[in-house]
């Protein structure tokens, strides 16, 4: 969780000419983003510090387990070793299997877990009482692990509710800049993004939302938004290797509807088998946070694009036709235009900066390019 990232991303769509952002965030970075401008609105949705407690204590529960695994494995507390006979149904060489279903998998699993038991080495009465109760212990903390489950995703609907219910005011929605990489809160992004999806709302995917979508478990997500016309993902060097990596690990050969928009030295924004390059000149220095510049311009142009879209679908019933062919050739257009807004004003704030250079200082730049794009676009106009 980063405090930063999503300041850049929201202060470079407020300085594109959007009239409001607001930014959904820890509890932890809501203070720090709050006091870098009174202009934004800042949520704090969750708190990391809650998150942990989840993890902290599923981790409890699981040592337990593994605990009760290994006291099976020596025997089942001195009812047997490694000399003991064992009986016909368990085999010393055989290894149980116990799966541990929590509400949802932990922690990265897919599925339950496993823990193996060596082999229950039950070879007396007292051996066999043993092993009850330890089985017993164990299906008194699969219960309070499925509670825990239950608990947890209960504690995660909330988050979602509070995010989506916003949905109807916004025209777009940045997911990534400054997320972290907390297991929760990607549980959290999987289920914003799906309410997203259903509600059509324009995305723009970046940063950690991009590494969590190259996870495997996140496989099916990755593809709806693929076939996801409204979306667009920025990813970089690194990000689009990822993506390539889980995409050509299982490539479902579906439809490929959303935009991204590669970055680099040239920034390709790519169609299905369409790509426009951005070969405007940047600035000679890479600093952090540029990409964030980026995934709030594009968000700005993409919230501008549903303003458009939205009063089109009105007119459809008056009579116009949507041209669904012009909607994503538009869209792509778009996030052309606001690669080359964050280029032109990288080239001047490296001007007047030079090695100085800051994202602060090309966020400063934003609104002149902005004005002096939209003035050579009228002059071109006869
Ligand atoms: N001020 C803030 O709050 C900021 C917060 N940010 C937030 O940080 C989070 C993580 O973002 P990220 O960019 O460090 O993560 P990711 O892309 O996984 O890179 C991991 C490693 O891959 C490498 N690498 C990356 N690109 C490369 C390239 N083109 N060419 C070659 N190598 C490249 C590079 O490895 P290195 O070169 O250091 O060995 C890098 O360290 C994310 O939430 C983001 O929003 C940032 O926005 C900055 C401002
Ligand atoms: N190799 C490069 N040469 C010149 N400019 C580049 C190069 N790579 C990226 N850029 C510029 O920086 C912008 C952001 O790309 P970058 O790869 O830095 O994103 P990022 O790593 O996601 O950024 P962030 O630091 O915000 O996480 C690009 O849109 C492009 O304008």
């Amino acid at each position: 969780m980063y405090a930063g990232a999503p300041y850049y991303a929201a202060e470079s769509a407020l300085r594109c000419g959007v009239d409001l952002v607001t930014v959904y965030t820890a509890a932890e970075a809501c203070m720090p983003i709050k006091c870098y401008s009174p202009e934004l609105m800042v949520r704090a949705v969750y708190s990391i510090e809650v998150m942990n407690s989840y993890l902290d204590e599923e981790g409890g529960i699981i040592r337990e387990m593994e605990g009760e695994c290994r006291r099976g494995g020596g025997g089942g507390g001195g009812g047997g070793g490694n000399d003991a006979p064992t009986t016909k149904e368990t085999n010393g060489s055989d290894t149980r299997r116990i799966a541990m279903m929590s509400g949802r998998p932990p922690i990265g699993g897919e599925g339950g877990r496993y823990l193996p038991i060596q082999g229950g080495e039950a070879r007396n009465d007292d051996g066999v009482e043993v092993l009850a109760e330890g089985l017993g212990r164990m299906t008194s903390l699969e219960g309070k692990l499925h509670a825990l489950g239950e608990r947890r995703e209960v504690f995660i609907g909330g988050i979602v509710d509070d995010i989506t219910h916003a949905f109807p005011t916004l025209h777009a929605m940045c997911i990534g800049p400054g997320l972290g990489r907390h297991p929760l809160v990607f549980s959290v992004a999987e289920k914003v993004i799906q309410r997203a999806i259903e509600a059509r709302l324009m995305l723009i995917i970046d940063a950690d939302a991009l590494f969590m979508l190259s996870l495997g478990e996140y496989r099916d997500l990755l593809e709806d938004l693929r076939s996801y016309e409204r979306c667009v993902m920025t990813p970089n060097l690194m990000e689009m290797r990822r993506l390539r990596d889980a995409l050509s690990a299982d490539d479902g050969g579906g439809r490929r509807s959303n935009i991204i928009v590669q970055k680099g030295n040239v920034d390709e924004i790519i169609h299905d088998s369409y790509t426009m390059r951005c070969e405007e000149e940047g600035g000679l220095k890479r600093c952090g946070g540029i990409g964030d510049v980026l995934a709030g311009t594009i968000s700005a142009f993409m919230a501008w694009n549903a303003i458009l879209e939205m009063e089109e679908t009105h007119d459809a019933q008056n009579d116009v036709i949507t041209n669904k062919e012009s909607e994503w050739q538009r869209r792509l257009f778009a996030s052309w235009a606001a690669a080359v807004v964050v280029k032109k004003a990288t080239k001047v704030a490296f001007q007047k900066k030079k090695r100085s250079m800051s994202a602060l200082d090309v966020i400063g730049e934003i609104g002149d390019v902005v004005n002096d794009m939209e003035d050579d676009l009228k002059n071109a106009v006869p």
